[in-house]
């Protein structure tokens, strides 16, 4: 695909506080020994960038947006929305206010919100944000009698902080400074002072104040942002802002990463190589992956620091979404405010305890993609995923920041992370009490009774405990083979089965297969169906593996249901395990009946992942 990645050339501007400084990102020789400004990805008629790349090479930005909005997810605006540029801020910018968009219609221009993320700062640096005035009448007061000093508050800066300035915020970049400019497309500065400075030509710039005093907000709000980091894997994200005018991250990649491309995303390389979606990559490249690709895969050949951005330009539309994400597979659930259900997708593992982080975000992704190619616009109002795995404060403080990574999820989603048993309990539609058994890949018996209290039994992981479930029954599958192996136990059709699926030749292979594959819950709980099938063909081995089985999974139903002492004893059995008819259900039903006999057992009523997305409704 061409123009799925378009490369973007850069403009540099000529300022009176610029200097050199733009040559430590970019491998070009800068055109003025004042460059102030390198646009770096820019349709605005005063520097737009050239397409480098793709069969639209040549072409300005400006140009295709209007001829090929597809691109870009077909969104509304007249103007292409973003404009990013790097500013080496040699000396001290003049002290200025944007325009917001009403004020800046009179222009035809969008207003001037942006923000900076600070790749560099000399010690003693500052930037200007916000006044002292109170009121308007002291705020001219302040500047006819030209009391910048005592007007303005100065802020310290240093490299890697992050500053959002919504239009009307007084504000000035201070000398030492490299900054990130991400900022909506315009450019209107109204200059209220600049130092009396005398530019290339012997003259002092213009000054704005009139609109300058009418654009300024006063008194001038706190706009702290708080930027919100977290790792998945080895990579580091930060969310630096989420505002209604663009969302803009930070990510420091030293390994491979997927995001997700909700309409188009704006990057700019701003250190380190490699391939982004098949194509090379270097410090001061910036591009834009377009609507085209669903996907942004960054391979780094040294550690990358890239500062993305994208909009979306809509209010939460009225859907809602539910994950159950198991060792197996990951199922997602799509509703309406109507629980009418919309879309239902599925992926590969998402278990916290199965897979690393990378490979749970792209089980999600992957699940809702086709979704997104339909509806790129969607974003949810609220989002409940329930994983296997997820028991501990940090899991879910991890699920999390993980959901903030797909598509559709915004700062005004409310997003709830939870286990699977959660997913479980509600597919099971009991109305205020209820157990679950989960008898999937791992195992777990979890309930709450009427008073909200709940109790878990089980479902510490694979390695110590999750007796009774697929990778248990594999697990022992794995063990009578070898014992058949070793003369131990007869050579019966079940064991003969094992042993041919898994390739073993003697003994010893049993050794070699373990070390590569223990850690592989996914393959292990696979062999489950060898046993179940030749325990319903009557073999003794397999039937006592299924037997041992169930007693687990009974004593950890019997401990919930001692421990919350139900006024009404109901069970939903979730997972593939507990379902299929079978000797493996038989002997689970008819032992569970004898140690509670008025236990009610029942399928889930509802899809696991479709009790998610109802739980996101809560
Ligand atoms: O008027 P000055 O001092 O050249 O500053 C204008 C520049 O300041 C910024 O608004 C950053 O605050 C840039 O986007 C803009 O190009």
């Amino acid at each position: 695909m061409k123009n799925d990645v378009l490369f973007l050339s850069t403009e540099f501007k000529y300022r009176i506080w610029g200097g050199r400084r733009l040559e430590e990102i970019y491998s070009e020789k800068l055109p003025f020994d004042k460059t102030g400004e390198a646009w770096c990805i820019s349709a605005h008629p005063n520097g737009p960038s050239k397409v480098l790349n793709g069969d639209h090479q040549g072409k300005t930005l400006t140009e295709l947006y209007k001829t090929n909005r597809e691109l870009f997810g077909n969104i509304e605006s007249d103007v292409f929305p973003l404009l990013i540029k790097i500013i080496d801020a040699n000396d001290d910018l003049s002290v200025q206010v944007h325009p917001d968009d009403l004020l800046a219609k009179k222009y035809q221009s969008l207003g001037k919100t942006e923000c900076w993320y600070i790749l560099d700062a000399s010690e003693d640096a500052y930037i200007i944000f916000g006044h002292k005035a109170l009121t308007k009448d002291e705020f001219i007061d302040y500047v006819n009698r030209g009391k910048w000093d005592e007007l303005l508050y100065k802020v310290p800066v240093k490299k890697g902080d992050f500053f959002y300035i919504p239009a009307g915020i007084l504000h000035a970049l201070g000398k030492g400074i490299l900054v990130l400019e991400t900022q909506q497309s315009s450019d209107i500065t109204y200059r209220l002072y600049d130092y009396d400075r005398i530019d290339i030509n012997g003259t002092k710039r213009e000054l704005h104040l009139e609109a300058g005093i009418e654009a300024t907000l006063i008194p001038s709000p706190n706009s702290n942002t708080k930027p919100h980091t977290f790792k998945v894997d080895q990579n580091q994200i930060t969310r630096l802002i989420d505002s209604s005018f663009f969302t803009v991250d930070k990510w420091v990649l030293s390994e491979h990463m997927t995001f997700t491309n909700p309409l188009f995303k704006l990057i700019t390389f701003v250190e380190g190589s490699g391939m982004i979606n098949g194509y090379p990559y270097k410090k001061g490249d910036s591009c834009i992956v377009t609507s085209l690709m669903k996907l942004i895969d960054i391979y780094p050949n040294e550690p990358t620091l890239v500062i993305a951005s994208h909009i979306l330009d809509k209010e939460p539309d009225l859907l809602f979404l539910g994950i159950d994400g198991g060792g197996t597979k990951t199922k997602v659930s799509i509703i309406d405010a109507n629980k009418q259900l919309v879309y239902e997708g599925l992926s590969g593992p998402s278990s916290l305890d199965t897979v690393n982080q990378k490979t749970t975000l792209r089980a999600f992704q992957d699940a809702l993609i086709p979704f997104f190619e339909k509806h790129p616009n969607t974003v949810f109002k609220g989002v409940f995923a329930g994983l296997g795995g997820v028991s501990k404060v940090s899991d879910k403080t991890q699920l999390k920041n993980i959901l903030s990574l797909i598509p559709g999820v915004t700062n005004k989603t409310n997003v709830t992370a939870g286990s699977d048993m959660e997913n479980a309990l509600v597919s099971g539609l009991f109305e205020d009490e209820g157990m679950v058994l989960i008898v999937g890949t791992g195992s777990v018996a979890y309930g709450k009774n009427k008073k909200g209290e709940t109790h878990k039994a089980g479902g510490l992981g694979y390695k110590e405990d999750d007796f009774g479930s697929a990778y248990d029954l594999g697990l022992k599958a794995i063990q009578a083979a070898s014992k058949a192996l070793d003369n131990r136990y007869e050579t019966t059709a079940f064991t003969k089965a094992v042993i041919e699926v898994l390739n073993f030749k003697e003994p010893n292979d049993v050794i070699d297969f373990m070390e590569h594959y223990r850690e592989n819950r996914t393959f292990i709980a696979s062999l489950a169906p060898i046993v179940t099938k030749h325990a319903d063909l009557g073999d003794a081995y397999a039937m006592k593996i299924c037997d041992n089985a169930v007693d687990e999974l009974v004593l950890a139903v019997c401990a919930v249901h001692r421990r919350l002492q139900f006024e009404h004893s109901q069970l939903v059995i979730v997972g593939t395990l507990g379902n299929e008819t079978n000797y493996f259900k038989k002997t689970l039903h008819k032992k569970l009946i004898e140690s509670i006999p008025v236990l009610e057992i029942t399928a889930p009523k509802v899809d696991p992942s479709l009790a998610a997305s109802l739980n996101s409704l809560i």
